[in-house]
């Protein structure tokens, strides 16, 4: 992705402890972001470097490419030497999808589509229970959609996993909020999963249908009609998205954000919907737009999928974090196991 690097010298800057500052120039395809190091002597005598970011434009896709290039992470997966190298030498990278577990509103039978409800307890409950089934699973970055309840589901996921990183969100909806959330310790940003939510990932807008209950729609609408407007392929609700309408910016999310991180090995968990990701499974599966029509998802269930040269090999939903055999470990994954097995004895 990276097309030109150089290094430049920093000009020194306003603290007596700093000792040596320099910059790495990153351009990446139609942005640019700079990696600035610095290194402190610090009162009791020891030195410490710290390296952050300033980006200019496409902001998810620096901050993306700057954890990518800070975060080492010392369970590595699959096994290798650095986490540099292992990324070169990665052969394949797990991939986690999971619907956010039951919010208010599927709870009361209410289409939902883009309006942002959070989780009910039993949601809460389920994202907690989907975090058990993955805490073996390595996790480098998580996408969500922009939405609470896929939000609330990744983030109680993560509680449960056994690395014990922290996910933390990105903010670049403006410059400040960009600066202003920043993380100045390489020691603590090792020790963090960057979280990207993403409105392309959001459940298909319902259109008028959002608000009204399924049943009572049913009703005066006539059963056939919901549930072409549910079911069908290339028929929008009133005012709303198809699932080919979702389809198309969800996949093309995933193609051109998603997948590039897969391909240098990140290992990725996406926390999203019934519909935004039944057009991923749909992409990843290669079903036509009659089998999507029939494939249903549950709240909460975390699917695994295995990217292996440039293939996705779909592995089910881990039932439970010790029962292997249920979704057949890779050899990748099951050194990644016994890594976190060693590492928390
Ligand atoms: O938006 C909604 O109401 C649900 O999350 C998905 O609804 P569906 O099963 O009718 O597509």
């Amino acid at each position: 992705m990276a097309t030109a690097v150089f290094q430049q010298p920093f000009g020194s800057l306003q603290s007596h402890r700093h000792v040596n500052n320099s910059a790495v120039h990153l351009e990446l395809g139609s942005c640019s972001v700079r990696l600035i190091s610095k290194s402190f002597k610090l009162d009791n005598g020891q030195s410490r470097k710290d390296t952050y970011c300033r980006g200019q434009r496409n902001f998810a896709v620096i901050q993306a490419s700057t954890f990518q290039t800070s975060l080492v992470d010392p369970v590595s997966f699959p096994s290798g030497n650095s986490a540099s190298e292992s990324q070169k030498k990665s052969s394949e990278a797990a991939l986690i999808l999971i619907r956010h577990g039951e919010s208010l509103w599927n709870e009361k039978n209410l289409f939902t589509g883009c309006v942002d409800v959070p989780l009910t307890n039993k949601g809460v409950e389920e994202a907690i229970e989907a975090g058990n089934r993955i805490s073996n699973i390595p996790v480098d970055m998580i996408y969500t959609s922009a939405l609470i309840r896929a939000q609330m589901t990744a983030m109680l996921a993560m509680t449960q996993h056994r690395r014990r990183k922290v996910p933390v969100i990105l903010h670049n909806e403006s410059e400040q909020a960009r600066s202003w959330s920043q993380i100045f310790s390489e020691d603590t940003i090792t020790q963090t999963i960057p979280v990207i939510t993403a409105w392309q990932l959001n459940e298909r807008m319902y259109g008028e249908l959002q608000g009204l209950n399924k049943q009572e729609t049913a009703d005066r609408f006539g059963k056939e009609k919901v549930h072409e407007w549910r079911r069908s392929y290339d028929i929008p609700p009133p005012n709303g998205e198809s699932l080919e309408m979702c389809a198309e910016r969800a996949v093309a999310y995933f193609t051109e954000y998603i997948e590039p991180q897969l391909h240098s090995g990140k290992n990725i968990m996406i926390a999203a919907h019934g519909n935004s990701l039944r057009s991923i499974i749909m992409y990843l599966n290669k079903l036509t737009s009659k089998e999507v029509i029939s494939l249903e998802l549950s709240t909460g269930i975390p699917m695994l999928y295995i990217f292996k040269e440039g293939k996705f090999i779909r592995r089910g939903s881990p039932v439970a974090p010790t029962e292997a055999g249920v979704y057949a470990y890779t050899t990748d994954l099951a050194l990644y196991r016994e890594k976190l097995d060693e590492m928390l004895n």
